[in-house]
């Protein structure tokens, strides 16, 4: 172990009280990127970050993205920028991680309050964002700060990108990307995001690839206000009857996505990738943890694996005008907006999924013969990502898990998107890792969210080790 870690760890541990109220601090900022209303706590928060990185010293700044396109009364969260650092004899790395959240409600089934970091006798801390991504992100700031207390050279340039809409498409962050690769990012040699899950709760893994993501929107209206269902039962086309048909058209209860020309663009799988499933430290009983159930559609791992990180799948999330409250209110809403989403794999194309889509919608309402009117549209679209995990930087961060952990990673695969992963590499032109924090039961964009202590403390010292191995690294690759 290179000889500075073990001073470093140590910090780690001495520290970890503040560091989890750092945490605290930071779930407290309701921070949802989709609710319009919340906005200003997503600004707070990355107010927030801007104010803890310019008390480590961080050279810091909010940079605006400006209105948000459909929504002109609203200015998009700024990106908050960090450099810390800037000594060429050292290598630089750029992290990316987002201070946005899911939105969650106590209602929802949360056992505590979502926005009050809760920490039970076992250590999870529950709490929205405690592992997707505030406890990430401030892993990094956490780092900052340990090896500043320990006295502690910092091994490399370290540049920081972080944003408040990744919950809702990045808005604005692809063309930031862009536009900063040869200014702001020019100097990183390769990146690092800190924003997916471990595959069980025991083993660290590597990621190397994502799934890309479509979300769609599927409008039916009708009558001009929402109806009594005694008078105008049996008498008018009703809105939801047709979306719960057009919804049950889109996928089959084994996964199986109904909308053709989509299984056929999937790219077949090799020999050789059909060998790499098996040395996986990943078991049904690791999945059923994860569920909180034993619902799942495989009875074996290869093919449970393969279902999340390199098929597609549909899953239907929502229906907005929908009467979802307790009780038993005899109403025919007037217009109900299905929300469904597709997670895409190579060699998926954006646009020939969407066309897809608008197809099926429109043949399968054709055949409802209903005098509604249905619409469909993609909100927003990522593409999916893979890449090649022979580079220094997946080899700091294997040395940097032994080094934490006494294992060997994983590498793996995700079945999330983080769709400016693909941008950053092709911006950039340089490698980019993925070093995930969080276990396989956090339930990230669940009720009752969490992030164990164990991952926290320990992950924060993943993140400084594998800068560590990064400047160990020979220079000439
Ligand atoms: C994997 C990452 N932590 C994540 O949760 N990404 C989101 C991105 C997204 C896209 N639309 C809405 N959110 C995800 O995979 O759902
Ligand atoms: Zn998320
Ligand atoms: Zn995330």
């Amino acid at each position: 172990m290179t000889p500075q870690l073990e001073p470093y760890f140590k910090q780690v541990d001495g520290l970890a009280d503040h560091f989890i109220e750092r945490l605290r601090q930071a779930v407290a900022i309701p921070s949802v990127s989709a609710e319009d209303e919340r906005r200003p706590d997503v600004v707070k928060m990355g107010h927030f970050l801007h104010e803890e990185l310019k008390k480590l010293g961080v050279e810091t700044e909010l940079r605006p993205l400006g209105k948000q396109p459909h929504k002109e009364h609203l200015d998009l969260p700024p990106i908050v920028l960090g450099r810390y650092g800037n000594d060429k004899n050292k290598r630089t790395i750029l992290v990316y991680g987002h201070y946005d959240v899911q939105p969650a409600n106590k209602e929802d089934g949360w056992n505590t309050e979502p926005f009050e970091l809760s920490i039970d006798d076992k250590g999870r801390m529950f709490g929205r964002g405690s592992t997707d991504d505030k406890g990430p992100v401030l892993g990094w700031l956490n780092a900052i700060e340990a090896h500043q207390k320990a006295g502690l050279d910092f091994p490399v340039n370290l540049l920081m990108c972080f944003e408040g809409m990744e919950e809702h498409g990045s808005e604005g962050l692809d063309d930031f990307i862009m536009e900063e690769a040869q200014k702001y990012f020019k100097t990183a040699d390769a990146v690092c995001i800190s924003d997916n899950y471990w595959l069980g709760t025991e083993k660290p893994c590597l990621t190397y690839g994502l799934r890309g993501v479509q979300y769609y929107s599927l409008e039916v209206s009708g009558p001009g206000q929402d109806l009594h269902s005694g008078v105008f039962g049996g008498t008018a086309h009703e809105p939801m009857t047709d979306l719960a048909k057009i919804m049950s058209s889109l996928v089959d209860v084994d996964g199986t996505i109904k909308i053709k020309g989509i299984a056929e663009q999937v790219a077949p799988v090799t020999d050789e990738e059909k060998g790499l499933y098996k040395d996986i430290a990943f078991t049904m009983d690791n999945l059923y943890e994860s569920l909180g159930s034993k619902t799942g559609i495989f009875p074996d791992k290869e093919r449970t694996l393969m279902g999340r990180w390199r098929y597609p799948s549909l899953s239907l999330h929502g229906i907005e005008g929908a009467y979802s409250a307790p009780g038993a209110k005899t109403v025919i809403p007037a217009k109900v907006i299905g929300k469904f989403s597709i997670r895409t794999v190579p060699n998926l194309d954006i646009d020939e999924v969407n066309k897809c889509v608008e197809e099926h919608v429109n043949a399968e309402f054709a055949k409802l013969n209903s005098k509604n009117t249905c619409k469909v549209f993609c909100q927003h679209a990522g593409k999916w990502w893979v890449a090649s995990p022979k580079h220094w930087n997946f080899t700091a961060a294997a040395k940097a898990v032994e080094s934490v952990f006494k294992v060997k990673p994983d590498l793996t695969r995700e079945g999330g998107s983080i769709p400016v992963t693909l941008t950053f590499e092709q911006a950039t032109g340089k490698n980019v890792l993925l070093l995930p924090m969080g276990s396989s039961t956090d339930a990230a964009h669940s009720t009752n969210e969490k992030l164990d202590r164990y991952n926290y403390i320990e992950g924060i010292k993943l993140l400084g080790s594998y800068l560590h191995y990064v400047a160990e690294e020979p220079m000439n690759n």
